[in-house]
């Protein structure tokens, strides 16, 4: 296991009312024993309800916040969130390419394909899609909920669990990298993650699987961001594949439970962060 605290950097949006996108993700970083870092791709007007209005800084204040980072601060690790149209894609994966093209370490990257809100509002373009794809093979880890992997899959949405692992299979030797499909919008009483690795030749590491009791609650607001975050902290600590997804699971499943503290809007709520 490393020493020290591990410095972790958010690439993704905002939610004002602090339930997801960056403000999530630092708040998991944090409550994973993580120093939070982020840089914007863009500020949403949202809340627990939807979507109101997008603003994407120019993409060359998007690089000076990268660069501002990168040239002063080592990091450890690394997610992206939110990205949004192509434009934004391409900055980031221009800025990744040149600071770790010599020898410098390169920290471990968490990609959670941002598409679709819980509201149902569309975040990343549709015309944006080819270039995630393209993006991915820097991942380490990517982190779709059904719909997203769906789409990187270009197949119809999963209905049975063989489905979706044969989805998160054919995701990981695509880009090579290890999925955590997340299965949060199956219709089962069981919510089950699993972590899928790319075969290496010709066999394929044995998938890793977690389950716990649905918990009905409307706050699933940001669920998504915090796992992806918290495994970006967690892999940083050098925490195992399996204890970073049973550590990831066991904590949301009380950060769901224990959501009901907070009061945070009409819509979907936020979890909560800190239930210990
Ligand atoms: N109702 C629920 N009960 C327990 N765990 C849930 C529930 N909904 C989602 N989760 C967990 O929250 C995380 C996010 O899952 P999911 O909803 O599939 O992704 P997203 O938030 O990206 O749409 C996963 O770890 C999943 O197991
Ligand atoms: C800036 C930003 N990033 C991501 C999400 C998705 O979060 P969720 O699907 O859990 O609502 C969001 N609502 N806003």
């Amino acid at each position: 296991m490393r020493m020290g605290i591990p410095n972790i950097l958010s690439i993704a949006g905002t939610d004002p009312t602090g339930g997801a996108g960056i403000q999530a993700d630092l708040k998991s970083f944090a409550a994973h024993g993580g120093y939070g870092m982020c840089a914007v791709t863009a500020l949403v007007a949202q809340n627990t309800q939807g979507v109101r209005e997008i603003h994407a800084p120019p993409t060359s204040f998007l690089r000076a916040q990268l660069d501002s980072v990168s040239d002063d601060v080592t990091i450890h690790g690394a997610k992206t969130g939110m990205l949004g149209t192509v434009e934004i894609i391409e900055t980031v994966a221009a800025w990744w390419d040149e600071t770790y093209s010599d020898n410098r370490p390169r920290p471990a990257l968490v990609v959670d394909p941002v598409m679709v809100a819980t509201s149902g509002d569309r975040l990343l373009d549709e015309e944006a899609e080819e270039s995630l794809k393209e993006f991915l093979h820097r991942a380490d880890l990517i982190t779709p909920n059904v719909p997203e992997l769906a789409i990187l899959a270009g197949e119809a949405l999963a209905s049975s669990a063989e489905e979706l692992l044969a989805q998160a299979e054919k995701v990981a030797d695509a880009h090579q990298a290890v999925i955590l499909a997340k299965g949060g919008h199956m219709n089962s009483d069981e919510v089950t993650d699993t972590l899928v690795f790319p075969a290496e030749s010709g066999t394929r590491p044995e998938a890793y699987s977690r389950s716990s009791q649905r918990i009905e609650t409307r706050n699933t607001h940001g669920t998504g961001c915090s796992v992806s975050a918290a495994f970006a902290t967690l892999r940083a600590q050098g925490a195992s594949w399996q204890e970073a997804l049973a550590t990831t699971k066991d904590w949301m499943q009380r950060a769901l439970a224990t959501s009901d503290q907070l009061d945070v809007g009409q819509g979907n709520g936020p979890i909560n962060h800190f239930p210990d």
